[in-house]
């Protein structure tokens, strides 16, 4: 049964690749029947499998049990045929909305046909001007979040029936069933309660620059920062804003992403740089149907998903990425990130399938990025050839403190809020007129930020992000922001790169590069797959059964400090306040003139309000 498994597995993977490849009518129909065949073949699975085991909870063996119990969930193929058919449809539709959405270029309204990617990601990255990054931000929502409000309001009523038919209250908790923890929720909310303070920190430095660069009008003393300004379509991390706060000008830049167009780097290159780093630690090679199949560069004249992603063909040999690679640092880190994924694939591949995931889907997010924290580093950027001097002071390590922050703290809070809007929208604790306004609210209050122009129920603006159209889970990104540090950390102490009681070795120093010690401990947890509960698969690796945030603000100790010094000497307000009405429920359609003013009466509406 479990080769008869991986056969349909192969046969749905493999239409759904063919069609976020190259979206066409065809490939749809094919994904769409691959999809119901395949939720057929599970539930004849699991029933012919009930039928023998009878009470599986009682059988003795702890890996059959745990076998059974993963099995039983059947997921949204507990769904009658007709309701799984419209579901699958609707996921379908929406993430096919988000992927081929193009908007009209700022300045010459002919051209409708900027993209994404990489349009869009470059303007938000390089431009500087204030019109044109309301613009860009205000019409890529016009184009995703407004076309598939109505969309989302059955697909939450399908997921939350098939949810029931689980044995959940709702969707949100059958998302959180692979952490098989009933303190979860606050367990993050404790995380979060630990990291906020750095979090502040940071964005009170934040504002002060891009007030010192936009202007007092456009970026206010206290209040929150405007959304478009962050360097991100979704303002989810700082990192392409570093240029315009830097704390010491003049050091050595460590975005490499200028010497690495200057050096002629291509997607192959950076492909081949990371699979390097990754044998460098013992773990294995990308098989020969990678390098095949994989597609690493955006492909002309066709529509196809270019969201970064990485793929399991549950057959122990075809294993892709799809990534529509720009030769920035930032997709040199995604890269990374996807190829932890095909690493973990490598790594359980022999596992039953029901145990071929992660040891929750935190870990399966952190593999990747812990080789790119040691990647980050100048030592090693300057190791390959990126970095033309490493400079080992104070100072310049503020700089790359600051730039590791804005990728990695900034996060945080946007990937804390993704799912508690959608828990609460699950669960029904938001109801569908206050959808919108109850994302600023969140966005307000977690992140500080808000949106150029007023936002109202006539927009869906959490629809403009790829895991809320396309309907992928998003805690696990916040719990690998965590973890991934408590990771490196044992991965640097096994490697002899950091030693707790010796200064010159900070964890936020360490390269594990080439440690076959430091490799090897990683790949023993990888094999593990889902066959284990995670605190112990954490446990194998770091020595402790719990995520813990204390790890992450060792890493930036010596910039939380500066940071706080920094605020204090230039008296900045911590936090954020604003009478400003972000979001209004009366259906504002656009005013004439393109500016938004508050809605009539004062009185403000709900959404975000005086906190
Ligand atoms: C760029 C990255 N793409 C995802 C990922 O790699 O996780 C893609 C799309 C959704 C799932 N996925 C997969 O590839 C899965 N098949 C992996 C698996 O098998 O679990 C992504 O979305 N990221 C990276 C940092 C934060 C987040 C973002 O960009 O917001
Ligand atoms: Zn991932």
């Amino acid at each position: 049964m479990d080769v008869r498994g991986s056969q349909e597995c192969t046969e749905v993977s493999m239409a759904s690749w063919n069609y976020a490849s190259d979206i066409t009518e065809k490939h749809r129909k094919v994904k769409a029947a691959a999809q119901l065949k395949y939720a057929a073949w599970q539930k004849e699975a699991w029933e012919s499998v009930r039928k023998w085991s009878g009470k599986w909870e009682t059988l003795s063996d702890p890996f059959l049990r745990r076998q059974f119990k993963f099995m039983s969930i059947l997921g949204t193929a507990a769904l009658p045929k007709q309701d799984l058919e419209k579901y699958n449809n609707l996921v379908t539709e929406m993430s096919t909305l988000y992927s081929t959405a193009k908007i009209c270029e700022y300045k010459n309204p002919k051209n409708c046909k900027l993209e994404l990617e990489p349009d869009l990601t470059r303007i938000l990255r390089s431009s500087r001007d204030y019109g044109e990054l309301e613009h860009v931000r205000k019409m890529w929502r016009h184009q995703t979040g407004r076309r598939i409000r109505d969309h989302y309001k059955l697909f939450v009523k399908l997921a939350n029936k098939a949810a029931k038919l689980n044995g959940f209250d709702n969707m949100g908790d059958m998302w959180l069933y692979p952490y098989e923890s009933d303190v979860f929720r606050s367990d993050l909310a404790e995380l979060w309660k630990q990291l906020m303070p750095l979090y502040q920190q940071l964005h009170a430095y934040v504002r002060r620059k891009l007030r010192e660069n936009y202007g007092e009008e456009h970026v206010s003393r206290r209040g929150p920062i405007p959304a478009h300004l962050l360097g991100n379509m979704w303002a989810q991390n700082w990192g392409e804003v570093y240029d315009l706060v830097i704390p010491y000008p003049g050091k050595v830049s460590v975005d490499v992403t200028p010497q690495m167009v200057a050096q002629g780097y291509t997607p192959e290159r950076m492909f081949e740089l990371s699979e390097a780093f990754f044998v460098s630690l013992n773990l294995t090679r990308m098989p020969e149907e990678f390098w095949q199949h994989s597609i690493i560069e955006k492909p002309q004249g066709r529509d196809l998903v270019c969201h970064a992603s990485a793929w399991d063909f549950c057959n122990g040999k075809d294993f892709r990425i799809k990534q529509c690679t720009d030769v920035t640092m930032n997709d040199l880190i995604t890269v990374h990130h996807e190829m932890g994924h095909i690493e973990y694939f490598l790594k359980y591949k022999d596992l039953p399938e029901v145990f071929r995931s992660g040891a929750n889907p935190g870990f399966h997010e952190a593999v990747g990025d812990v080789l790119a924290l040691s990647v980050a580093t100048p030592k090693h950027l300057h190791e390959i050839g990126l970095l033309e001097e490493v400079q080992d002071d104070p100072e310049a390590d503020i700089n790359f403190l600051l730039s590791m922050a804005l990728d990695k703290i900034t996060f945080l809070p946007f990937g804390y809020l993704m799912d508690l809007w959608r828990w609460d929208v699950f669960s029904g604790k938001t109801s569908e007129q206050d959808w919108n306004c109850a994302w600023w609210d969140l966005r307000y209050k977690l992140q500080g930020i808000k949106p150029p122009v007023q936002r109202s129920e006539y927009d869906f603006d959490p629809g403009a992000k790829y895991h809320i159209a396309g309907n992928v889970p998003y805690i696990r990104y916040f719990v690998s922001f965590v973890i991934q540090f408590q990771f490196h950390k044992a991965l640097c102490m096994k490697a002899g790169e950091y030693d707790p009681l010796d200064p010159s070795k900070p964890l936020h120093k360490c390269d594990i590069y080439k440690s076959t010690e430091a490799g090897n401990a990683l790949g023993d947890m990888l094999q593990m797959g889902s066959s284990k509960e995670w605190p112990e698969a954490m446990a194998a690796l770091t020595g402790t059964r719990r995520m813990d945030a204390s790890v992450i603000r060792e890493y930036f100790k010596p910039l939380e400090l500066w940071l706080t010094d920094n605020n204090e000497q230039h008296r900045e307000s911590i936090g954020w306040e604003t009478d400003e009405v972000l979001c209004t429920s009366e259906e504002v359609r656009e005013k004439p003139e393109g500016k938004s003013t508050s809605t009539a009466g004062g009185a403000p509406a709900s959404g975000t309000l005086l906190l």
